[in-house]
């Protein structure tokens, strides 16, 4: 069940995938904006999946997110999500990226609990 406090964390190690000159957002071979989100978004949505039943999970709604230091390839991440509010469907999470004990970036940031197969059909063509 899910409950306010509950926490994840999850390490991850810079790819050569992960780059900003390979996703496009940038020129460098540095570890991406959207990496680091989609790297904060996969501990939030980890959190919440291991509560939920089956049929149900979880999309992303809102992310505001600051990036505050560059990493290189081969660096081992840290991720840190605390699930801070339940409001109904909607689950509110702070998450913090680290780097030997220094700050990569963090935030907030927001999911929406969905049936898996009526958000599928809702989705307008
Ligand atoms: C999640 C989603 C289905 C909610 O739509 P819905 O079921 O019609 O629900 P509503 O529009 O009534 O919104 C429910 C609540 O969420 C809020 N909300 C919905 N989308 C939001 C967004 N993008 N940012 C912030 N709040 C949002 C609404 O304001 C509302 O809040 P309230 O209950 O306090 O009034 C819809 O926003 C959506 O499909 N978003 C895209 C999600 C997505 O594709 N993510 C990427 C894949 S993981």
């Amino acid at each position: 069940m899910l409950r306010e406090g509950m926490e994840l964390t999850l390490k991850k190690v810079v790819t050569p995938a992960d780059t900003a000159a390979k996703v496009a957002s940038g020129a460098l071979e540095v570890f991406s904006t959207p990496m680091m989100i989609a790297f904060m978004e996969n501990t939030a949505f980890e959190l919440a999946q291991r509560e939920l039943s089956v049929g149900e999970t979880t999309v992303g709604i809102s992310v505001n997110i600051r990036h505050m230091r560059a990493n290189l390839i081969g660096d081992e991440l840290q991720c840190n999500a605390v699930l801070t509010k339940i409001e109904g469907k909607k689950l509110h999470y702070t998450v913090e990226v680290t780097f030997s004990g220094e700050v990569v970036g963090s935030g907030d940031h927001v999911r929406f609990i969905v049936d898996e197969k009526k958000f599928l059909e809702n989705i307008k063509k």
